[in-house]
Formats: structure tokens, sequence, C-alpha cells
């Protein structure tokens, strides 16, 4: 291991601890509005300087650390898997929300669990056949995985795709099966793809009105040009890949999306 890669080292034991309680807590979802987290996409760091990178944008600001992961059949690109999120463990402290892009989340769980992942978000369109969804019931499918997700000890994170309805994903948070939704405003699979405003990021709306303490996560085409739109539609949790990654100066991008949902939920009055 090279010396600088030593970042999570530099926060001490009790201090990261603490802010990983705080940045994701397990069980019933509190009623306030969670904390404003930045998680910036690592699917558009250097992937030979992997270690580095992640250490490098945790010390610029970043809450959370956002990993892809694709299969090459829920969609048409691979990226990488839990033996990379176990080699990433033993360089980092960091949060590790990863979202998982694959066909069959189930099978999954036990490997990311043990790799050292902390929230682990599955599409519900993988889960079931989207055409077996219902607004009005939980899928039974669907609940089976959210619930082995937490029995492995990790959070759980339902992710739509921009054409599915938001209503689908509701009984299962009513359930309390879930402790973060991700809207998607770019077809999964690249990164560096244009945001999808109005109806697609405005999904985040009647959830934030239904649900204030849920996490709520907007990934997809987010930077300073299209943040002030995210946090409106009331996003907490900001993921943002080419943006920060493919800035000059990264931690001025990661503050400039934290101000503009600092800012929104203030206006908002929570
Ligand atoms: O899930 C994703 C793509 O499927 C990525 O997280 C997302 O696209 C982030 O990259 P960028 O901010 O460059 O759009
Ligand atoms: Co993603």
């Amino acid at each position: 291991m090279s010396p600088s890669v030593a970042l999570a080292d530099a926060a001490p034991a009790a201090a990261a601890s603490k802010a990983l309680a705080q940045r994701g807590a397990s069980g019933a979802a509190p009623r306030d509005r969670p904390a404003t987290l930045i998680s910036p996409s690592i699917l558009s760091a250097d992937f030979a300087l992997l270690a580095e990178e992640c250490d490098r944008i945790v010390k610029l600001g970043a809450d959370w650390l956002h990993i892809d992961v694709m299969d090459g059949h829920f969609v048409p690109n691979l990226t990488l898997g839990a033996p990379v999120v176990a080699c990433l463990r033993k360089h980092s402290r960091a949060y590790f929300d990863c979202h998982l892009m694959v066909s069959e989340p189930a099978k999954w769980i036990d490997d990311f669990a043990k790799a050292g992942a902390n929230m682990f978000t599955f599409h519900l369109e993988a889960a079931a056949d989207p055409a077996a969804l219902s607004a009005a019931e939980a899928h039974p499918a669907v609940a089976d995985v959210a619930r082995a997700v937490r029995a492995a000890g990790m959070e759980v994170g339902i992710a739509l795709k921009p054409e599915t309805a938001v209503e689908l994903v509701m009984p299962y948070v009513e359930a309390g099966l879930v402790d973060m939704v991700l809207i998607l405003t770019v077809n999964p699979g690249f990164g560096g793809q244009k945001f999808m405003g109005g109806d697609v990021v405005g999904k985040c709306a009647p959830l934030r009105r239904a649900h204030p303490g849920l996490h709520i996560q907007v990934d997809g085409g987010v930077a300073p040009s299209t943040i002030d739109e995210v946090a409106a539609a009331g996003a907490n949790v900001i993921v943002a890949g080419s943006a920060v990654f493919g800035a000059e100066r990264p931690g001025e991008v990661i503050a400039a999306l934290r101000a503009s949902v600092d800012g929104a939920a203030a206006a908002a009055g929570n």
C-alpha cells in the first residue's frame, strides 16, 4: 500500500464510527429530514488508482462513496464486483454506498456484506417482473430481497429507473423495509449522461412529503448546473460522478452541491 492510501486512517476511530452512525442508521426511519450527504460515484475515478482516489475525495468532503456495480446484463456495461469492494475496504473506513445494477440482486447480498458494503441498493425492476409490481401491495420477491439485505447487516436501498413510477416503491417504504430510495435521472449503465429533470427528478417530491425521514438519493447527471432542481425536489443524498471526478477542484463541487441541498431544505422549513 502506498502511504497516500491510508486516508481513512487519518480520522480517529471513535470519530469515524460516530460519523458512520449519524450517516447511516439502520432500523426505523427518523421523522426529521436526514442530513445532506454527498456520495461521489467512483465510476468516473481512475480505476487504476482507486484506493488513492477514494481517499482523496473523502478528504475533500465526500460523506459516502457511491460504487456502481454493473453486470453486463441488467445494463449494457460491466464495472466491478465484491472482490474490488473488499480490496477497497482494506484501505478505507468510508461509507460504501453500493448501487447494484444487476439482474439477480439476491445472488450478491452475502458477497457484498462480507466485502464491507454499507448500503446495498438494488433495482425494483430487477427483483421482480416489473409487470407484476403494484402500488397497492408489496411484491413478496422484492420484500424478501430487502429483508435479506438487512439480515446480512447492510442498509437497504431500492432504485427506480427513470420510467418506473414512484408509487411502485411506496409499499416497501411504508412497510419499513427500506432505508433509501434511489431516483435515477439517467438510464442506468454509464456515467456522464445528460440529467433528466422535470417529472423524473420530480418523483422525489411525493416521497419526501409522505416520508420526511427517508433517505432520498438522486443519481445521474447531477452537477452544479442541475443541483438546484434536485434539491428543490427534496433529495438529501446526492450522487455525482463526472462532475466531481472531472473537476479541477472537486472539493468546491462537493461544497456547492451541499450548499444547494442545505439551502433548499432550509427554505422548505426542515
Ligand atoms: O448509476 C450510475 C449510472 O448508471 C452512476 O452512478 C451515475 O451515472 C453517476 O455518474 P454521473 O454523475 O457522471 O452521471
Ligand atoms: Co449509481
